[in-house]
C-alpha cells in the first residue's frame, strides 16, 4: 500500500485567497498549493496592494473589505484562469484603475460572459484588444448589485467570480443561470463563502447572495482531487493500492468522483471519512461516461482508456475545448501518436483498446497532457513530452512524486 501526499487544491487555494483578501481581518491558509497558478494569484493580490505572507505550509493574508488597497495596479494573471476571472471581480468591488493581462494561452480563453455581466452591474470595464478576452481594464467605483442573467455553459468560473463578488456589493446579487458546466466547482464556491461568513442561497438556477461581507478565519486547504486522479489511475492500471489522505467523504471537490469512474471500470475503491484508497484488480472494463461535472479528469481517463478491454466513450465535455488547449483534440491527437484509435465529436471522445507504442506527446503547454500521459507511460516506456515542465501550473513536483510512487516497493 502506498500513501501519497497530494499538494493542496488549486481551486480551493484560489478561492481562499480571494475570500481572505475580501475579509475583515487576517486569515491563515493552511497547506495552500504552491504552484504557478496559485503563486500567480497571490502575486496578483500583492500587486493590488494586499499583504500576503507566504511561509512553506501557511499563507497569511490581510483583508481589505473596501477593495484593493492600491489605487492603480497592472496584474499579470499568467496561465491561471481562476486568477484572470476572479481577480477582476474583486477589483470591481473597490475603487481605482486596474489592468489585467494574461499569457498568450489565457488570452485565448473566453471571458466575455463574465465581463458582460460586470458591465451590466455598472462596472466600467474595457477590453484593450479582443472583445471578451484579456487584457482588460477596470475603472472600479464599487458595485451596487442587483439582478443578473448569466450563461456559464463555457465555464463555471464566470459564476464563481460573480458569487464571490456578491457579499461585497452594496445590495447583494441575484444571478439566474441559463446554462452551467462544472457544477461541483460552484458547490465548492458556496461552501467556502459560508466558511468565510457569507450566506449565499441556491434555488435551482437562481443564486441569491446577500451583502454580508466576509469574516477572516483559519482555513485548511484539502489536497487537489484532480492531481490525485493520476495516482488513482496509476493504481487502477498497475494493480497496486494507493491511499490519498485528506480526500474522504467530506471532501469539497467533485473531481474525487473520478474514483467512481475507476470503480465502474473494475477498480476497488474505498472512501472513508478522511481518505480514499484505490486498488487495481487486474481488470479494466470499457464504459460510456458523462464527464460534464468533472472534466479536468477527462484527459486522465483518455490516457488510461487504451488499456480497457472495451471502448471508452467520454461525453458532454465540449468546454474542455476552451481550457489550457483544445483538450478533446489534444487527447485524440496524442492517442493517435501512440498508435491508438481515437475519434472525437463536438463534445465527445471515443477511445478503442490498443497497445500504445512510444512517441512524443505534444503537450500544447497543458499540464494535464503531461500528467495524464505519464499514466500511459507506466505501461509504455519511451513516451516523452515536448514540454514536461508545464506541470508547474498546478504541480511543479509532479515528475519526482510520480517517479517515487512508480519506483516504490509496496
Ligand atoms: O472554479 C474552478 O476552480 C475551476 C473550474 C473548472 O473550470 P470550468 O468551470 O471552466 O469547467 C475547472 O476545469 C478548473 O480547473 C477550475
Ligand atoms: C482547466 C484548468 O485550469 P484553469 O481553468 O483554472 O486555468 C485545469 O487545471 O485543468
Amino acid at each position: 500500500m502506498t500513501v501519497i501526499d497530494i499538494p493542496g487544491s488549486k481551486s480551493v487555494t484560489a478561492r481562499a485567497l480571494f475570500l481572505s483578501a475580501a475579509a475583515d481581518g487576517t486569515t491563515t491558509l493552511l497547506r495552500p498549493l504552491a504552484s504557478d497558478d496559485t503563486e500567480g494569484f497571490a502575486e496578483g493580490l500583492t500587486t493590488l496592494g494586499y499583504a500576503v505572507e507566504r511561509a512553506p505550509d501557511a499563507w497569511r493574508v490581510t483583508g481589505s473589505p473596501a477593495g484593493p488597497p492600491a489605487a492603480t495596479a497592472d496584474v499579470h494573471c499568467r496561465d491561471g484562469a481562476t486568477t484572470g476571472r476572479f481577480l477582476p471581480a474583486l477589483a470591481a468591488a473597490g475603487r481605482g484603475d486596474f489592468r489585467f493581462d494574461a499569457s498568450p494561452q489565457l488570452r485565448r480563453r473566453p471571458l466575455g460572459p463574465l465581463t458582460r455581466a460586470l458591465r451590466a452591474l455598472g462596472v466600467d470595464l474595457r477590453h484593450e484588444e479582443a472583445e471578451g478576452h484579456h487584457p482588460l481594464r477596470v475603472a472600479a467605483a464599487g458595485v451596487r448589485g442587483g439582478d443578473l442573467t448569466l450563461d456559464a455553459g463555457q465555464s463555471s468560473q464566470f459564476l464563481t467570480a460573480l458569487l464571490l463578488l456578491g457579499p461585497l456589493t452594496a445590495e447583494g446579487l441575484r444571478i439566474t443561470v441559463t446554462d452551467l458546466v462544472s457544477v461541483p466547482y460552484v458547490e465548492i464556491t458556496l461552501a467556502m463563502m459560508r466558511a468565510f461568513g457569507a450566506e449565499p442561497v441556491r434555488d435551482g438556477d437562481v443564486f441569491t447572495v446577500p451583502p454580508t461581507g466576509y469574516r477572516a478565519t483559519t482555513y485548511a486547504i484539502e489536497p487537489d482531487a484532480s492531481t490525485a486522479s493520476y495516482f488513482f489511475a496509476a493504481a487502477a492500471l498497475t494493480g497496486r493500492e494507493v491511499t490519498v489522505p485528506g480526500l474522504g467523504t467530506g471532501a469539497l471537490q467533485g473531481d474525487l468522483r473520478f474514483t467512481d469512474v475507476l470503480r465502474r471500470m473494475g477498480a476497488h475503491v474505498v472512501t472513508t471519512a478522511d481518505a480514499t484508497t484505490v486498488r487495481g484488480t487486474g481488470r479494466l472494463g470499457g464504459l460510456t461516461v458523462t464527464m460534464r461535472d468533472i472534466s479536468d479528469t477527462m484527459p486522465t481517463l483518455a490516457a488510461l482508456a487504451p488499456f480497457a478491454d472495451g471502448p471508452v466513450r467520454i461525453e458532454d465535455v465540449a468546454n474542455t475545448r476552451v481550457k489550457e488547449c483544445d483538450r478533446l483534440d489534444a487527447c485524440a491527437d496524442n492517442l493517435r501518436r501512440l498508435g491508438v484509435t481515437a475519434t472525437t465529436g463536438p463534445d465527445w471522445l471515443e477511445i478503442h483498446p490498443g497497445t500504445p507504442r512510444p512517441a512524443e506527446i505534444a503537450t500544447r503547454g497543458d499540464h494535464r497532457m503531461v500528467m495524464s500521459f505519464a499514466v500511459t507511460a507506466l505501461r509504455t516506456p519511451g513516451i516523452t513530452f515536448d514540454d514536461p515542465g508545464c506541470v508547474r501550473k498546478t504541480f511543479p513536483g509532479f515528475h519526482e512524486a510520480f517517479a517515487r510512487h512508480r519506483d516504490a516497493t509496496d
